[in-house]
């Protein structure tokens, strides 16, 4: 691999709250606070917040979208990130927030958890028109993308800015004999989305062990968001503590691709 092609910007940190509304969640106290939780970690010196409301409310509620909204007004160079299918609830809290931005996720409104990406032609017809209203309302959109080297191309030319990678694939194989050869693939389809014209994020299921060298060997990740792993660290850790962990594995990352 080549560290030239690493974008000189280091990885961004988003923070994803979502498990923090899913305590919240389990009574009616209002504890643990989502707000505070993203507060401490802006703190922390985390660049970003990033939310997934699913239709069912199941951890994020529209309440904590429009409140976090608020917060991060007072923070203005940090960046809100909303996640979630367009064809569900996610433009209308696009259209009331306008974050910075909006990472599109082809879920089903009863999935477990996001575990794939969108499908091209197939899906281009749909998000054409929403990726178009996402851009003329100043919102940057990231599509949630499985590493296919192939399919990047026509996300960049159904109008998006960056792509996520979804992290799944790489994080089950992380510490098996597998790992070198997902980081390979991985890098290929960060390549590819680069030439293309494309920024790259890149989440689900990072965490402390597996992230410095995602980081490393991936060129131009610009932001990783990460929720389940770091917020049950900071159940142990704290969340200040957490987040300069997840900073210091980004930093890691970047010494060993000669980037930092
Ligand atoms: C797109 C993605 O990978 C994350 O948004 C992930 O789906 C988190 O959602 P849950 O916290 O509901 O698992
Ligand atoms: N976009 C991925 C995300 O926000 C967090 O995913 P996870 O760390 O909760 O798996």
């Amino acid at each position: 691999m080549n560290p030239s092609s690493h974008s000189p910007q280091r990885t961004a940190l988003s923070v994803n709250v979502n498990k923090v509304a899913l305590l919240r969640n389990t009574r009616h106290l209002g504890i643990p606070s989502v707000t505070r939780a993203a507060e401490l970690c802006l703190q922390a010196g985390a660049q970003g917040i990033t939310v997934h409301p699913r239709p069912d409310e199941r951890h994020i509620r529209g309440q904590d979208v429009y409140e976090l909204a608020a917060l991060m007004k007072a923070w203005p160079d940090r960046e809100y990130n909303i996640e979630g299918n367009p064809s569900q609830n996610l433009m209308d809290f696009i259209r009331q927030v306008r974050p910075h931005q909006a990472t599109f996720v082809p879920d089903s409104e009863d999935q477990f958890t996001s575990d794939h990406g969108w499908s091209f032609p197939q899906d281009t017809e749909r998000l054409a028109p929403l990726v178009a209203e996402c851009k003329a309302l100043g919102v940057r959109v990231s599509l949630f993308m499985d590493p296919v080297p192939q399919q990047m191309a026509a996300a960049k030319a159904v109008g998006a800015d960056r792509v996520e990678l979804y992290t799944e694939p790489y994080a089950a194989a992380w510490g098996s004999p597998q790992q070198a050869m997902e980081l390979k693939r991985y890098a290929a389809a960060a390549q590819a989305a680069l030439d293309a014209g494309l920024g790259v994020n890149a989440g689900h299921d990072l965490n402390r062990d597996n992230l410095a060298a995602f980081v490393r060997d991936v060129p131009g990740v610009q932001e990783v968001s990460i929720g389940h792993a770091l917020i049950a660290d900071a159940l142990e850790l704290g969340y200040a503590a957490t987040v300069q962990a997840y900073l210091g594995c980004i930093a890691q990352g970047f010494v060993g691709a000669d980037n930092s």
